[in-house]
C-alpha cells in the first residue's frame, strides 16, 4: 500500500471511528428505549464544550476533566433525560412520534442553551483527548462494540433490554425493571455521544450548531444497521469513512470534479439519503402525536391583537424595524409547516431546505445567474422562485407516500441535510449572493408593508388549504390515514399536495427572509433551523395559523437580544414538555376547553336520548329521532318512512331485533309485507321456484345448490384438533369438515354478485392467512363471514377493501378486476367499509366526518350528509360536536354514516357491533337490514353470532384461511349450533 493510500486510510478510519461511536450510541439508546435520539449530536456538543471549559477556561488537567465529562456528566445527562423526559412518555404509551418531538426538543434546548452559555461563535481550541493517531480511536470503538454486543447477547441485562424494546408493558408484567434498563441505555448512549464530541471537537469547528449537525449526519450508520446490528454499524461507518477519505485522491476534470468533491466531502450525507430513502424503513408507526395537531381554541379577539401587533412595527424606527422585517417572512415559512404538519399530519424536518431554495433561486434569478433565464425584477424573481421550488416539494412528498413517523422524519431530515450540503454549501452560494429588495420597497418600512401584504396572501392560501373539501380531507388523513383512504380520500395525491404547497409557502417565506437580510445566507437555512422551526410550530399548536405567527415573533424577538439561543432554549423546553402532561401544555389547554364543550355535548346527547324516550310516544317525532323507526327503504338518496308498506322481510327463522337503540320502538313495518320493488325475499322459506339458482353464480358449489364443505377439502389442523374455537362466548363454531349444511341458498343469490373474490391467497411472510377463498357479495343481501380467531376473516376483509394485496387470486367488482386497485379508488367505485377499531377523525366534528365520506364517495350528492346524519340520529346539535371523546356507540354511527354518505353499492363491515350495547346493536341491525332491502350489498365480518343470525342472509364459515361451509344463515347457524351442542355434550 502506498504511503498516501495508507495515510488516507488511517484518516478515514479516524472519521469512521467517530461515526461508529455515534452509531453504537444511537442503536443502544434505540434498543433500550425505542427512541431515535435526535439529541445525540447535541449531547456530544455539550460534552465537548464542558471539557473545553474545564481544561481551557478553568485550567483543569486533561484526564480528570475528561473523566468528569465522560464518566460523570454525560451518563448523568442521559439518566436525567430518561427520567424526566422520556420515561413519562414511555409510561404514557411510548408514542414514537411524541418521543421524536421530545428528542428534537432536547436537541433544540441543548443547542440554544450552549449558544446562551458559550456564545454562537466557533471555538478552535478544544483539547485533544487522544492523538490524531486513529488506532487508539479504532481500538476504543471496537472494544465498545464487542463489549456492548456481548452484553446484549449473553447477559441477563441484554435479555431484559431486548424484552423491554419488544414490548415494554409485557416486560414490566414479566417482572423486568424497564426503567432501569432504559436508564442504563440512555446513560450509555449519552456516554458514547460525549466521547464522540470530545474526540471530534479538536478537528472540526466547535460551535453550538455545526457539531451537533455533523454528528447527526452520521445517523445513516445506525439506519443502515436497521437500528439493530452493531457490527453492521461499525463496518458501515469505517467503510464510509475510508471511502470518503480515498475519494479526495480523485481529481477528474470538468463538472464532475465539483460533484465528486461535494460527494467526497459528504459521503455520510449520501449514505443518509440512501439509508432513509431507499433501504427498508424503520419505525413506521404513527404520524404525529395527537398533541401536536390538537386544535388549539383561538381565544376571542386574538386575531385583532395579532393584527395590531403586526402593524405596530410600522411605528418603530431604525434597527428595531430591521429586526421586525424577519417576522412576517419567518411567519410565512412557518405557515408551510402548518399546512404540511399541522393540517396534513406529515412530519417534515426538511422545511428549511425549501425556504433556502426559495431565497437562493430568487437571488440567482434577480442577478441573472439562473441557468437559461434572463435577469428578472426582484418580485418576479421571487414569484418564479416559488413556482420553481413548489415541485421540488416532491423530494419529501414522494417518500411521504409510503412513510410515516420515524421513517418520514428521517427521510425529510435527510433531504434537508442533502440540500444544505449539496446546494447551499457550494461555492456559488457561499461566496456571498446579494439579494436586493424590490424597487420601491428598499427601505425597511416600505419592505415591511410589502411583507405584510405577502403574509396576508400566504394566510389566505393557508386558510384555503385548511378549509373546505381539501382541508377536511387533509385533517382526515392526519387523524386516521387508512380511515381517510376508506372514505375515498386520495391519500397519496393529498400528501403530494401538502408537500408541494408547503414547499411553495416555504420558498416564498425564504425569499422574503433573504430580501430582508439583503443576501442569501446559507446559515439562515441550516437543517438545524429546520428542526427548530418544526419544534416551534408543534409546541405552539401545529394546526394553528395564529400559533405559527406567534412562533415567528417569538423566534425573531427572543433572538434579537445580545445573546442568541434564548428562543431555541425556550422552544426546546416547551417541546420537551409537549408530552409530559396528559397531552402537553396545549393539549391541557385544549382538553380543558374541550371538556367544557364536550360536557355540554355529552349532556345534550344524554338529553337527546331522554328526549327521545319521553317525547316520541307522544309527539311521534322528536328532534333526535333518527329516521330508523319505520324505515322501510333507503332508496338511493331517499329515506322513506314506511307505514307497513314494506321493509326487509325476514323469514320466520330470523330473529327479531330488540326494539331499542336509535329508534324508540320497532314498527314492525320492517318485517311485514313485501319489500320495495326489486327487493328479494330472503331466507330458506323462499319459494322453491326461486331456488333455481344459477350455478355459475354459486361460489362454492358449481353444480349443486346444496352447500357443504367442499368435497375433499380438509379441515385445517387447527380447525379439527379439538373443535373448540369459540369465537363468541357461549357459541362454538365446530369445523367438522364434512357437514352438509343447507339445501338451498337464498333467492337473492340468483342476482349477479356485486363484489366477488376468487381463489384468494394471502400471506404474512411464510404464513398463509388465506388459502384459496371464493366469496360473492350480492346486492340486496347481507353476507356474513364468521369463524374463530385467526381464521383469516380480517385478512379477507382487507383484500376486499384494498388495504392488503392478495398473493394470488382475484377480486372483482361489477365484473371489473379490482385486485390491484387502491383502497380509496375502491371507495370511489362504491365499496365503502368500516373498521374493527373505530376509524373516525377526532379533530373533525361529527358532521364534518360524514361530509368527508360524502365528498369523496362514489356519488357526490349535496343532500347525502344530512340524510346520513338523520338516518343515524346524528342530526341536531350532536352533529356539531368534535368526534373526539364521543362514546363508542355514537362513533360507530358516525363511521357508518360516513360510509353511507358516499352512496356505496357495497358496504363492508368489520365487526360493526364491537363496543356497542344490545340496544345499539339492535338499532344498527335495523338500519343495515333496511340498506340491504334497498339493494346495497353488505358483507359483515362478525363475532356476535346473535347479530349474524338476526342480520345475515348468507353465512360463510371460515377457519384457518378457508371457507369450510356456506349457506343460508338460518341453516348454517342452526347446524353449527346443533353441532356445537352435540360436541359440548360429547
Ligand atoms: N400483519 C400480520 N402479520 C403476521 N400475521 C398476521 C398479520 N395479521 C394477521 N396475521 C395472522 O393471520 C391469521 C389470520 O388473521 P386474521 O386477523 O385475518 O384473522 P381473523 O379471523 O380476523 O381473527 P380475529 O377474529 O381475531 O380478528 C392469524 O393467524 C393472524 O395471526
Amino acid at each position: 500500500m502506498s504511503s498516501l493510500t495508507y495515510d488516507l486510510t488511517l484518516a478515514g478510519l479516524s472519521v469512521g471511528s467517530a461515526a461508529a461511536l455515534t452509531g453504537i450510541g444511537l442503536i443502544v439508546t434505540y434498543r433500550a428505549t425505542g427512541v431515535l435520539n435526535f439529541a445525540h449530536g447535541a449531547i456530544a456538543m455539550v460534552c465537548a464544550y464542558v471539557l473545553r471549559q474545564c481544561v481551557v477556561e478553568w485550567g483543569w488537567p486533561l484526564w480528570p476533566a475528561a473523566t468528569v465529562t465522560l464518566v460523570v456528566l454525560a451518563p448523568t445527562l442521559g439518566v436525567v433525560l430518561e427520567r424526566f423526559v422520556f420515561r413519562p412518555l414511555a409510561i404514557l404509551g411510548g408514542d414514537p412520534a411524541q418521543t421524536l418531538v421530545a428528542s428534537i426538543g432536547v436537541f433544540v434546548l441543548l443547542v440554544g442553551g450552549a449558544a446562551l452559555l458559550w456564545g454562537q461563535g466557533a471555538r478552535d481550541d478544544a483539547p485533544e483527548l487522544v492523538s490524531a493517531d486513529p488506532w487508539g480511536q479504532l481500538a476504543v470503538v471496537l472494544v465498545l462494540a464487542v463489549g456492548v454486543g456481548a452484553v446484549i447477547r449473553w447477559t441477563r441485562f441484554g435479555r431484559e433490554l431486548r424484552a423491554v424494546v419488544d414490548d415494554r408493558q409485557l416486560a414490566v408484567l414479566g417482572g423486568i425493571d424497564a426503567d432501569r434498563v432504559a436508564a442504563a441505555g440512555w446513560a450509555f448512549g449519552a456516554f458514547t455521544a460525549g466521547l464522540t464530541g470530545v474526540l471530534l471537537a479538536p478537528y472540526v469547528r466547535l460551535d453550538p450548531y455545526g457539531l451537533p449537525l455533523l454528528v447527526m449526519e452520521v445517523v445513516a450508520v445506525a439506519v443502515a444497521a436497521r437500528m439493530r446490528s452493531l457490527p453492521v454499524a461499525v463496518v458501515v461507518a469505517l467503510g464510509i469513512g475510508v471511502a470518503q477519505s480515498q475519494l479526495t485522491r480523485l481529481h477528474p476534470s470538468g463538472w464532475s470534479e465539483q460533484l465528486l468533491q461535494a460527494v467526497g466531502a459528504n459521503l455520510f450525507v449520501v449514505a443518509l439519503l440512501v439509508a432513509s430513502l431507499v433501504l427498508p424503513r424503520i419505525g413506521t408507526r404513527d404520524a404525529l402525536p395527537r398533541t401536536a395537531t390538537a386544535r388549539v381554541p383561538t381565544p376571542p379577539g386574538a386575531w385583532i391583537v395579532a393584527v395590531v401587533l403586526f402593524l405596530l412595527p410600522l411605528g418603530f424606527a431604525g434597527s428595531d424595524l430591521h429586526t421586525s422585517v424577519q417576522v412576517p417572512a419567518l411567519g410565512v415559512v412557518l405557515l408551510s409547516l402548518v399546512v404540511v404538519t399541522g393540517r396534513g399530519g406529515q412530519l417534515s424536518l426538511g422545511q428549511a431546505a425549501y425556504a433556502g431554495l426559495g431565497a437562493l433561486f430568487t437571488a440567482l434569478l434577480a442577478a441573472g445567474r439562473f441557468p437559461g433565464l434572463p435577469r428578472l425584477p426582484e418580485l418576479a424573481a421571487l414569484a418564479l422562485a416559488v413556482v420553481l421550488v413548489a415541485p421540488l416539494g416532491l423530494l419529501t412528498g414522494w417518500p411521504a407516500i409510503s412513510r410515516q413517523g420515524l421513517a418520514l422524519a428521517l427521510a425529510t431530515f435527510a433531504v434537508g441535510v442533502g440540500v444544505s450540503r449539496f446546494v447551499f454549501a457550494q461555492p456559488y452560494a457561499t461566496s456571498g449572493l446579494p439579494l436586493d429588495r424590490p424597487a420601491g420597497f428598499d427601505g425597511d418600512r416600505a419592505y415591511y408593508v410589502l411583507e405584510l401584504a405577502l403574509l396576508a396572501a400566504a394566510l389566505l392560501a393557508t386558510h384555503a388549504l385548511r378549509r373546505g373539501r381539501t382541508g377536511r380531507a387533509l385533517a382526515a388523513m392526519r387523524d386516521h390515514e387508512s380511515g381517510a383512504s376508506a372514505a375515498g380520500v386520495q391519500v397519496p395525491s393529498l400528501k403530494l399536495l401538502a408537500f408541494v404547497s408547503g414547499a411553495a409557502l416555504a420558498a416564498l417565506g425564504g425569499g422574503m427572509l433573504g430580501m430582508g437580510l439583503r443576501a442569501f445566507d446559507p446559515g439562515a437555512y441550516d437543517p438545524v433551523r429546520g428542526l427548530l422551526w418544526f419544534a416551534a410550530v408543534v409546541v405552539l399548536g401545529a394546526d394553528s395559523t395564529l400559533g405559527a405567527l406567534a412562533a415567528a415573533a417569538l423566534l425573531v424577538g427572543l433572538d434579537a437580544g445580545a445573546r442568541g439561543g434564548v428562543a431555541a432554549a425556550l422552544i426546546g423546553v416547551l417541546a420537551v414538555l409537549v408530552g409530559r402532561f396528559p397531552g402537553g401544555p396545549y393539549e391541557a389547554l385544549r382538553t380543558a376547553a374541550g371538556r367544557l364543550r364536550l360536557g355540554r355535548g355529552a349532556t345534550l346527547t344524554a338529553m337527546g336520548v331522554r328526549v327521545r324516550a319521553r317525547v316520541r310516544p307522544v309527539a311521534g317525532r322528536a328532534a333526535y329521532r333518527p329516521a330508523l323507526a319505520g324505515v322501510t327503504a333507503v332508496s338511493r338518496g331517499v329515506v322513506s318512512e314506511g307505514r307497513g308498506a314494506g321493509g326487509p322481510t325476514a323469514g320466520p327463522a330470523r330473529r327479531s331485533g330488540t326494539a331499542t337503540g336509535y329508534s324508540a320502538a320497532p314498527t314492525g313495518a320492517d318485517r311485514a309485507g313485501d319489500g320495495p320493488a326489486g327487493r328479494q325475499d330472503r331466507g330458506p322459506e323462499a319459494a322453491p321456484a326461486d331456488r333455481a339458482d344459477d350455478p355459475a353464480t354459486l361460489p362454492n358449489s358449481p353444480r349443486t345448490p346444496s352447500l357443504s364443505v367442499p368435497e375433499g377439502a380438509e379441515a385445517p389442523p387447527t380447525a379439527t384438533a379439538d373443535g373448540s374455537r369459540t369465537s363468541t362466548p357461549g357459541t362454538s363454531i365446530p369445523a367438522t369438515p364434512n357437514t352438509r349444511i343447507a339445501p338451498t341458498l337464498p333467492t337473492a343469490s340468483t342476482t349477479a354478485p356485486t363484489l366477488s373474490a376468487r381463489a384468494l391467497h394471502a400471506r404474512y411472510g411464510g404464513f398463509t392467512a388465506l388459502d384459496g377463498v371464493d366469496l360473492d357479495v350480492r346486492p340486496g343481501q347481507v353476507t356474513a363471514v364468521v369463524g374463530p380467531n385467526g381464521a383469516g376473516k380480517s385478512t379477507l376483509f382487507h383484500c376486499l377493501a384494498g388495504t392488503l394485496r392478495p398473493a394470488r387470486g382475484e377480486v372483482r367488482f361489477g365484473g371489473r378486476d379490482i385486485t390491484r386497485l387502491a383502497a380509496h379508488a375502491r371507495t370511489r367505485l362504491g365499496i365503502a367499509r368500516t373498521f374493527q377499531q373505530l376509524a373516525v377523525f377526532p379533530s373533525l366534528t361529527v358532521a364534518e366526518n360524514v361530509r368527508v365520506g360524502a365528498e369523496q364517495g362514489r356519488v357526490v350528492d349535496p343532500d347525502a350528509v344530512e340524510r346520513a346524519l338523520r338516518l343515524f340520529g346524528l342530526d341536531g346539535p350532536v352533529g356539531a360536536l368534535p368526534a373526539a371523546g364521543l362514546p363508542t356507540g355514537t362513533l360507530r354511527r358516525v363511521e357508518l354514516a360516513r360510509a353511507l354518505a358516499g352512496s356505496p353499492r357495497v358496504l363492508l363491515l368489520d365487526e360493526p357491533a364491537a363496543g356497542l350495547d344490545d340496544a345499539e346493536v339492535a338499532a344498527m341491525a335495523r338500519v343495515l337490514k333496511a340498506l340491504a332491502a334497498d339493494g346495497t350489498a353488505l358483507l359483515v365480518v362478525e363475532h356476535d353470532l346473535d347479530l349474524v343470525a338476526d342480520l345475515a342472509d348468507v353465512v360463510h364459515v371460515m377457519t384457518a384461511g378457508r371457507i369450510v361451509a356456506s349457506g343460508p344463515a338460518t341453516y348454517v347457524l342452526e347446524t353449527l349450533g346443533t353441532l356445537g351442542t352435540r360436541e359440548a355434550g360429547a
